[in-house]
């Protein structure tokens, strides 16, 4: 649906024929955020490049564009963020394959400037050729590509700087593992109906991840707990609008829903 309003508008991604995570929120941010104008200008973000490594760069229009958009949509966020979020913030994108994490990661870290990675650069070459295969990962395959993550992101934490990263974190004990002697840690569950999902990878270029692996993915899935720092999402509409929810949801931008 994103596509279809992408070709009335004439981006050029749409024109490509291109869904890649990058180009569906490129496109869908600017074509949305184009309707309303700027309010603010010369903020500085940082540009994801293709595999989501943050690069610097001045984008002045990008974040204020979004900022000056007012969305109108309904309010599916389940909302349990009472306090201020934490400083350095980082926050986990988790979800089964092609529930959109690194599509909603990427505006995250546009919008706010903070350094991103993409949980799928830190798997085995053993792991990847696996999942190509159809077979899914075990709980050992999974643990050496859990304690990467949690490296890379006590390298941000002991630095001060707030981060983005994907995981798919499926499981209760893997976002433990994640969590341990990491007290920024916070989660954003980005969900989808399955068929959703299902098309979604069916549509998607260049990844290894089959969409055989879907059913496995949700069997394993155990959604986060009470007790768990962290919200969910529902990935329906366009990319920029579940980045607006996301935003929202984590406490990360104030500014009312028109
Ligand atoms: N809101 C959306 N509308 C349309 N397509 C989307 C949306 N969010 C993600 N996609 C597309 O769905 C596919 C899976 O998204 P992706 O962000 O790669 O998921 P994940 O990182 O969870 O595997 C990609 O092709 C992406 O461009
Ligand atoms: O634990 C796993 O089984 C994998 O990490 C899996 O959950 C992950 O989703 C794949 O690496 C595909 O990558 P995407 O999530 O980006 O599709």
């Amino acid at each position: 649906m994103a596509l279809r309003r992408l070709e009335r508008e004439g981006s050029g991604a749409a024109r490509r024929g291109v869904d890649a995570a990058d180009d569906v929120l490129d496109a869908g941010l600017l074509v949305e955020c184009l309707r309303k104008p700027a309010r603010t200008s010369n903020q500085k973000v940082l540009k994801t490049s293709g595999r989501g490594q943050a690069q610097g760069g001045t984008l002045p229009r990008t974040r204020a564009l979004f900022n000056g958009y007012v969305f109108h949509m309904p309010d599916r966020v389940d909302e349990t963020l009472s306090t201020p979020p934490p400083s350095p913030d980082v926050v986990i994108v988790m979800g089964v394959s092609g529930s959109g994490k690194s599509t909603v990661a990427k505006g995250i870290s546009a919008l706010l400037g903070w350094e991103f990675a993409e949980g799928d650069a830190f798997h085995s070459e053993a792991n990847v050729a696996k999942m190509r295969r159809g077979q899914a990962l075990t709980d050992e395959d999974r643990w050496p590509w859990l304690e990467s993550i949690g490296d890379w992101i006590s390298t941000k934490e002991q630095a001060g700087e707030s981060a983005v990263v994907t995981c798919s974190a499926l499981r209760r004990v893997y976002r433990d593992l994640l969590r341990r002697g990491r007290p920024h840690v916070r989660f954003l569950h980005v969900e989808a109906p399955s068929e959703v999902i299902q098309d979604r990878m069916e549509h998607r270029p260049g990844h290894y991840m089959p969409p055989s692996l879907l059913p496995s993915q949700l069997a394993t899935l155990e959604p986060l707990e009470p007790d768990e720092p962290g919200v969910s999402v529902t990935n329906e509409g366009t990319a920029a609008e579940v980045l607006d929810r996301s935003l929202h949801a984590l406490g990360l931008r104030k500014d009312p829903i028109a």
